[in-house]
């Protein structure tokens, strides 16, 4: 059999099954390769023998060879001791954003090297286009609903070089419809869900395996104490489940939100209303930026930017500070804008890139927060 010239990352989901059928029905020589990025824990939520069984499958039925590759302690590594390290400081950081690129953009991109391959190709909704200058381009997909141009901000034009998205220009409708019609096996599989490789679990449960939970105030912005949490870490901004308050004796019956978080104090900050004053921000600084074209288009911009996946993306002004980390200033007030979350700036269509951000100037973020220790409880 012919060295395989592109090597398809099977991950046993509709998508990767109906890239490899867009390639295979190009002619060309490739293969799947299978990646084992999470240790079966035996607690019965790991998925990976079911999709990896499906990933055969569908490579059977495609007649193409299939590879298997384990990157646990890669992923642990490169991804999970960050994720972790994220949490204890008190942000919510975004494990998938650092898979793609430390796993599947580089470990499995090696891999297919070694097996002789010129390229990998996976089913992200995203495409690859070339500027005037000769520079590669990430761009949205054509499917928006689907886009994932927002994860996978952080490659650059070595991995783009090397890269291919046989779905970028599809709707995910006429994905499933494709993949019907080629009766492959996992044509009417349902969409994988929560986090890269983790997958669906109760995640509460989940973390406070690796961090010990520690129980504390819930207060007021104004420090009044209305609850108990059971560690800060579980809570994200902006985040209304899982709180357990209501009927505060002096408050409206309405929803809380969490508008902060004071890891240091062991307190997480609550107030009513999706649109609380305590969670907006207008500004916020980044880490370092990384650039997709591999410089900035000026050291002082305007263009837009998404401060989370499902969002339409904002109008802003990027100052780029000479340590490469971005000051940026919304046009309009932003709601929960997380710290450790990915701001990643667009273009139109063409994603520029994308850093972590360190910090905003939402009222509980740019400066302490009221000791509460003097504040009766309500
Ligand atoms: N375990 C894995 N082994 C090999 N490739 C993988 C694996 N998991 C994900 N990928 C690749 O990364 C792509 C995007 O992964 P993501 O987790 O976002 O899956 P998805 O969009 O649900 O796609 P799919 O329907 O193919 O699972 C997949 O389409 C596949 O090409």
């Amino acid at each position: 059999m012919a060295t395989a010239r592109t090597i398809v990352g099977m991950s046993g989901g509709v998508d990767s099954s109906v890239a490899a059928l867009r390639l295979r029905e190009s002619g060309e020589p490739i293969a799947g390769l299978f990646m084992q990025n999470w240790a079966d824990d035996g607690s019965g939520d790991c998925r990976a023998e079911d999709d990896r069984r499906d990933a055969v499958a569908v490579c059977g039925r495609l007649g193409i060879p299939i590879h298997f590759r384990d990157f646990s302690s890669e992923y642990w590594a490169g991804v999970f001791e960050h994720f972790l390290a994220e949490y204890a400081a008190g942000r919510t950081p975004n494990p998938d954003v650092l898979c793609n690129r430390e796993v599947k953009f580089k470990h499995f991109l090696d891999a297919a090297r070694d097996l002789g391959a010129q390229f990998i190709a996976t089913g992200h909704y995203a495409r690859i286009a070339l500027d005037d200058a000769g520079r590669l381009q990430l761009l949205r997909a054509a499917d928006r609903g689907k886009d994932q141009s927002y994860f996978l901000h952080q490659l650059g034009q070595a991995q783009l070089a090397a890269t291919r998205f046989p779905l970028g220009d599809m709707l995910k409708s006429d994905v499933r419809a494709l993949a019907a019609s080629a009766a492959l096996p996992t044509a009417a599989k349902k969409d994988s869900t929560g986090i890269c490789f983790i997958g669906e679990r109760d995640f509460r449960e989940f973390l406070g395996r690796y961090l010990p939970a520690r129980p504390g105030a819930i207060r007021t912005p104004d420090g009044r104490e209305i609850g108990q949490h059971p560690g800060v870490f579980y809570f994200t901004l902006g985040q209304r489940e899982g709180l357990n308050i209501g009927g505060v004796r002096g408050f409206a019956q309405a929803p809380w939100y969490v508008v902060g978080k004071d890891v240091q104090r062991n307190v997480l900050y609550v107030d009513q209303g999706i649109d609380s004053p305590w969670m907006m921000s207008t500004v916020l600084d980044t880490e370092a930026m990384h650039w997709v074209s591999g410089a900035p288009p000026a050291a002082d911009f305007e263009c837009t930017a998404q401060t989370r996946y499902r969002q339409e993306a904002q109008a802003c002004h990027v100052q780029v500070r000479d340590n490469g980390t971005l000051h940026v200033r919304f046009h309009a007030p932003q709601r929960a804008v997380t710290p450790g979350q990915s701001l990643v700036l667009y273009d139109g269509d063409v994603c520029l890139g994308g850093a972590v951000i360190a910090t905003t100037d939402a009222p509980l973020e740019s400066r302490a927060p009221p000791h509460p220790k003097d504040v009766p409880a309500a």
